[in-house]
């Protein structure tokens, strides 16, 4: 009787196959398409994870599902529904692309790598992906978040995810992890120029917004750096841009719950900058390096809204990073200097070992 392993199957002769290196791109998550069902999957998986919400789970799990899910579902989903795009949510067309580029620019800077991306709630999982990479001989994987500030709520929370995946097998990769880039100058050189080029092509504006996802205030208490990073890339773009103090504010979007998150809120803000009489605002979202729900319905439709009606005149939203030439150049050097020290060696082309077989086969049986 073969004995029981508590470890999944994996390849099992790895011995004389080129050593691999991966490079996993993972981000957030979304649903797989914009239906109530579709959401709800998908919130129960991310509203489950601890690191999410930390409320006691005796206390969180029975209320996300006997209130939360239900309520919460069928709204988010007409959200989703209205920016849908015809190749699905705008958060994995991005990443996809993304992860595409970003294999293109470290090949032409002659790392030979495998690039593949994942979602920590939905699909790909992270779980499917490091599989993946592991079949294609990677015996060592580079882990880099869409997230540049960190925070226990989604970076962590990723490192967590790719820790209980090398739990449960044997032959476990080397793992490194970028933890954030927040202060980095590709980073706030990529922002700078989408801003910046925004403003060339189209007139400054009165006042900018930078609006950054929230996160509970009690957090930045208990030591999470997610607050000072956010406010720290605030600052930073800003000198870059050239901008005084007065001309622009920082807030923080997308608050869950009856807690206090951190402050000041974007929509209240959105709505006292107008009563302030300032009649073209900008707004960007530079902790998103793609465009997802928060940014393209939370901000460019809800938003807009909240500062029209509050007597603002002109509103503009000024999209991610998203596949921004500068950005993939900025993730590509990024990524690169946290691969040095590993040999960027081919993947394994499993056609060629085949052939290589086939032809020492072949030789073997003329000897
Ligand atoms: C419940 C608590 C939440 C915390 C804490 C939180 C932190 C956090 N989130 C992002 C980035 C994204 N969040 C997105 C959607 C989203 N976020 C929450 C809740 C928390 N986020 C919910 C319930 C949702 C789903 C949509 C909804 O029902 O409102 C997204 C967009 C995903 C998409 O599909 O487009 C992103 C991106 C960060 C960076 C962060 C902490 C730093
Ligand atoms: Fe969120
Ligand atoms: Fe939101």
């Amino acid at each position: 009787m073969p004995l029981a392993s508590r470890y999944r199957a994996e390849p099992a002769f790895t011995h004389g196959q080129a050593a691999a290196t991966g490079v996993l791109l993972c981000n957030l998550g979304t649903p797989d398409e914009p239906t109530p069902a579709a959401v709800r999957r998908y919130l129960r998986e991310f509203l489950s994870d601890p690191r999410v919400v930390e409320i006691p789970r005796a206390v969180w799990l029975p209320l996300l599902h006997t209130v939360i899910l239900p309520r919460r579902s069928s709204r988010s989903a007409a959200k989703y529904a209205s920016i849908w795009t015809p190749e699905g949510s705008p958060l994995k067309v991005w990443t996809e692309r993304q992860a595409r580029l970003l294999q293109g620019w470290l090949g032409e800077a002659g790392h030979r790598v495998k690039v593949r991306y994942a979602m920590r709630y939905g699909n790909p999982s992270i779980a499917s992906q490091l599989d993946a990479l592991k079949a294609e001989g990677a015996t060592r994987i580079l882990v880099i978040m869409a997230y540049p500030q960190y925070s226990g709520t989604t970076t962590a929370s990723v490192i967590d995810e790719v820790n209980a995946w090398a739990g449960g097998i044997r032959n476990v990769p080397e793992l490194r992890f970028v933890r954030g880039y927040h202060d980095e100058p590709g980073y706030i050189e990529a922002l700078a120029s989408r801003i910046g080029g925004y403003w060339r092509q189209n007139g400054p504006p009165d006042h900018f917004l930078m609006s950054f996802h929230g996160v509970p205030q009690r957090t930045l208490h208990l030591g999470d750096p997610y607050h000072c990073e956010c406010r720290k890339t605030a600052r930073l773009l800003a000198g870059r841009l050239g901008l005084a103090e007065g001309d622009y504010t920082v807030s923080f979007q997308s608050r869950f719950g009856r807690a206090k998150w951190l402050e000041p809120y974007t929509e209240p803000t959105l709505r006292a900058l107008a009563g302030k009489g300032l009649e073209r605002v900008d707004v960007a979202c530079p902790g998103f390096t793609s465009d997802c729900l928060e940014t393209l319905e939370e901000i460019a439709q809800e938003g807009r809204d909240a500062f029209l009606t509050a007597g603002g005149k002109d509103f503009r939203y000024i999209p991610c990073l998203n596949a921004e030439p500068a950005w993939i150049r900025a993730f590509g050097e990024i990524t690169a200097r946290h691969l040095a020290g590993w040999p960027t060696q081919a993947a394994p082309d499993a056609q060629a070992q085949e052939r290589t077989r086939q032809a020492a086969a072949a030789l073997g049986a003329t000897r």
